[in-house]
């Protein structure tokens, strides 16, 4: 009897659903798509080579079973990955856990053991993926499923509150769940350096060790963190090897690339290098939608979509903001007792960054350092695009942070004219609008403006 391709497929998922745990069924079953089916062979694309890899490796029996079930023959199964087919990388890619706001929030995944290193909330299902972190999300995914595999270390880089923490304690939750008795550590930087001084001052290296050491998964975050103390990587050299020998996971999350961390010891930088570097971008509006949108389920919230779309737009670079954001509009609305709507929750939200007023040379300054172009370089006329860009980004946050006039602005620059200044804001606006990393990079430029000024306060 000839099946539809969709209702077949619709009973394929159905099944695929009872045999597998969600996450799972999220990442890898559903975002699949039947490409062909004949009387012997059935073509399932998917949405990520991850995907492809993972289904081939791990799935095959499982799907092989449900599909014979359901044909009652047979049929060969292919499984491809076309790249740039799946949306990857466009901008309109669609998330991987669809919801709506009228949705009762689906469970979260009920731990069956708990670990007391790990935030209860931050596991897989109350993640939203986007694509800003769809490639980070799928490692980590498969990192839990199966340890010590293909990615290890698997190395999470991105800037604050982008959900490294959160990822990188979802595969702890995970691999906690399939397997009770793993030992699963999750450590800040900080604190496994704390550790080791204690035991050197207890004389107690031994134990300290033997811990470290009996980690099966080892999460460690903000190991940017261990930049210049030696002693502490040294100590870290000689666990990440035991552990890495013994096969079992090590996962590590920093505000950078290894090789951008300094003063890190070049044979640490390479085994940080050795897995796989997954980075998470600043999310774009449509996820920062969809992350106040789950948020707000968790919470029982109700929140008019104009008003998601309000705060999602407000705050662009960081994710810990955008949900402090949702709960100051949220709290204030109660206490006020108004109703939910843009222009009530208006005055709380805005600005997002207090403005410092600041000198020139203060702005001059925090470009310099942070761009790592000299003064002369913004003030003269050089055209390459690190110093032009540069020298823009100066001009705009001078305007926000200075009453100069465009071309007194000018002035400063080098002998610049207005009109110059002027575009250079224009085109900076636009970007802050537009480009998530250009509105990380102002938003930043512009704490270190406000905390430099401060300070001289
Ligand atoms: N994709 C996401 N979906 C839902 N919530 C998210 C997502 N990414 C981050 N969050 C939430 O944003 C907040 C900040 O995330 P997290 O602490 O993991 O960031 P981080 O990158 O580790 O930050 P830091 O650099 O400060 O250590 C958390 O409450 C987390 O649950």
């Amino acid at each position: 009897m000839e099946i539809a391709i969709d209702t077949f497929w619709s009973q394929v998922l159905e099944r695929l659903q009872l045999k597998l745990s969600r996450p799972t069924f999220e990442a890898w079953i559903k975002t699949s798509t039947p490409e062909e089916l004949t009387d012997t062979a059935l073509v399932l694309r998917t949405a990520n080579p991850f995907a492809k890899n993972w289904l081939q490796k791990y799935y095959m029996p499982t799907i092989v079973e449900v599909v014979h079930d359901i044909l009652g023959h047979p049929v060969e199964i292919q499984i491809k990955f076309v790249p740039g087919a799946d949306g990857i990388g466009s901008d309109d890619a669609e998330l991987f856990y669809p919801f709506t706001i009228d949705s009762a929030p689906s469970e979260p995944l009920a731990p069956q053991a708990t670990n007391s290193d790990l935030n209860s909330k931050y596991v897989f299902s109350r993640l939203v993926v986007g694509p800003n972190n769809r490639m980070a999300h799928a490692a980590s995914l498969a990192v839990a499923e199966s340890p010590g595999r293909e990615f290890n270390p698997l190395f999470l880089c991105g800037g604050v509150g982008l959900g490294k923490t959160h990822l990188m304690q979802a595969i702890g939750h995970y691999r906690q769940e399939i397997c009770s008795t793993a030992n699963i550590f999750y450590v800040s930087t900080e604190k496994f350096t704390n550790d080791l001084i204690t035991a050197i001052r207890k004389d107690n290296l031994q134990s300290f060790r033997d811990h470290y050491r009996a980690a099966d998964v080892l999460l460690v975050d903000d190991i940017q963190f261990i930049e210049g103390k030696e002693y502490t990587q040294e100590e870290f050299f000689h666990t990440f090897n035991t552990l890495h020998e013994a096969g079992r996971q090590v996962v590590l999350a920093s505000d950078r690339p290894p090789n951008q961390i300094p003063r890190l010891q070049e044979r640490l930088c390479s085994r940080f290098s050795m897995g796989l570097i997954a980075d998470i971008q600043p999310p774009d509006l449509e996820t920062r939608m969809a992350i106040l949108q789950k948020k707000a389920e968790y919470e029982n919230m109700r929140l008019p979509r104009e008003v998601v779309e309000y705060i999602a737009s407000s705050y662009v670079s960081n994710i810990r903001e955008l949900e402090g954001a949702l709960i100051r509009a949220v709290a204030y609305i109660s206490i006020a007792g108004l109703p939910m709507t843009v222009e009530n929750i208006a005055p709380v939200l805005n600005p997002p960054v207090e403005k410092v007023e600041a000198s020139p040379e203060a702005v001059i300054s925090s470009v310099v350092e942070a761009l790592g172009v000299s003064a002369e370089d913004l003030k003269g006329s050089s055209r390459r695009r690190e110093i032009s860009v540069a020298r823009q980004i100066g001009m705009y946050l001078m305007r926000q942070h200075t009453d100069l006039s465009l071309p007194k602005i000018g002035e400063v620059f080098g002998g610049k004219d207005h009109t110059t200044v002027l575009y250079s804001c224009e085109k900076m606006k636009d970007l802050k609008e537009n480009d998530p990393n250009m509105a990380q990079t102002l938003r930043q430029l512009s704490d270190r403006i406000n905390l430099a000024s401060q300070a001289r306060k």
